[in-house]
């Protein structure tokens, strides 16, 4: 358990761009409901903190005792898997003499990508995964990138594959990601794979990163998820649907509020837990959460910030602010679920490796 690494919410002092400050005062924890209890166990205290913000409330603040959540420590969970990937790829070299490989395709210069890519390549490194990268300039043609997709599906030192999306908007991101063999489809994007994943009885060669990374968090963290009410908002392919999917196979009941859904707030108050992946800052207002649920904050957005050294931060989908007072735990961003999708990732490439060479 990365418990003990959690830190305790103390960031009052920012406002979040489209928080109100209006809203958070209407609700007030009232304490651990059932399912997250093993949450409050592992905690040395009530979990009621005295929050300070600004000087000029200093009074009220100081009068005023705010629930706080439990901050689920993506960072640090991301290490501990890390360093249990670690092991496992010890165990099999030196056993079989195997060693996993991950090749990852980058068409582009986008900066995002490149950075991502530049992060995935030590995160490999750090465990002894051998990464392979190919560079493509934006122009190339599909038919390109389908030759170096190819070339990797034969070549037994690769046992994961991964093309950066987005792909340049000339490429036909269907063909191509078809094009990965299932059985080295590490990102778990392949329709055969999330066709596996929808079907009960049926186990999909691999689970896409960034929602296994969520369901792992809700493990390690010892919330329940049997029978409890979860909402996914956001329905992309790559994390809302799958995250869906997941969340149905661990017997949570699920609701998946979209860009049409009328008075989403309504729907995403009875979820228990909150999965939220709309690419939106700070959309998801502490209206929106009741209390005591446990929310996961897939977003990652960059908001203009003079003051940030890059001139930009990282904000979520969910007005951390004002969830944090409500919920019973949450993801901060950056250090939530974005380290945790790279640690799948090396997850799966292992699990790849092991079953390709039928190593236990
Ligand atoms: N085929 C494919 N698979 C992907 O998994 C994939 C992709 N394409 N395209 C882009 C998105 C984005 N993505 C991120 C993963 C980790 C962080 C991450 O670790 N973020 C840090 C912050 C990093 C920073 O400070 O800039 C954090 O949240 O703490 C971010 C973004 C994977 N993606």
């Amino acid at each position: 358990m990365a418990s003990s690494a959690a830190a305790r919410v103390t960031v009052f002092t920012s406002t979040p761009d489209y928080c109100s400050r209006k809203a958070h005062r209407a609700f007030h924890h009232v304490g651990p409901v059932p399912n997250i209890s093993a949450l409050f166990r592992s905690r040395g205290t009530s979990g009621i903190v005295i929050s300070t913000r600004s000087s000029s409330s200093l009074l009220t603040a100081a009068m005023t005792t705010e629930a706080s959540a439990k901050v689920i420590d993506g960072k640090s969970v991301a290490k501990e898997i890390r360093d249990e990937i670690d092991v496992e790829i010890s165990r099999m070299k030196d056993s079989i003499g195997v060693v996993p490989g991950l090749a990852v395709i980058l068409v582009g210069d986008r900066k995002d990508s490149a950075t991502y890519v530049r992060n995935k390549k030590k995160s490999c490194e750090s465990v002894g995964i051998n990464s392979y990268e190919v560079r493509l300039p934006e122009d190339s043609s599909e038919q390109e990138v389908l030759e170096h997709i190819s070339r990797f599906n034969d070549d037994p030192s690769v046992h994961g594959i991964l093309v950066q999306l987005p792909l340049p908007s000339h490429m036909n991101e269907q063909n191509v990601l078809n094009a990965v063999c299932i059985e080295k489809d590490v990102d778990g994007f392949h329709p055969l794979n999330i066709g596996r994943l929808a079907m009960r009885d049926r186990e999909p060669l691999f689970v896409p990163c960034t929602p296994k990374g969520c369901i792992e968090l809700l493990h390690r963290y010892g919330v329940d998820i049997k029978g409890q009410r979860a909402v996914v908002i956001g329905r992309s392919n790559i994390v809302g649907m799958p995250a869906a999917l997941l969340l149905q196979r661990e017997d949570a009941t699920v609701s998946i509020v979209h860009s049409r859904t009328k008075n989403p707030e309504k729907i995403t108050r009875e979820a228990d837990i909150i999965i939220s992946a709309v690419g939106q800052p700070n959309m998801v207002k502490g209206s929106w959460i009741k209390p005591g649920s446990v929310v996961i904050d897939v977003g990652i957005n960059p908001v203009e910030d003079a003051k940030s050294p890059r001139g930009y931060r990282l904000v979520g989908d969910v007005c951390y602010e004002e969830a944090s007072k409500i919920a019973s735990a949450i993801t901060p961003v950056p250090g939530g679920v974005g380290p945790m999708t790279i640690a799948m990732l090396l997850s799966n490439t292992l699990i790849s490796a092991k079953r390709i060479n039928n190593f236990k």
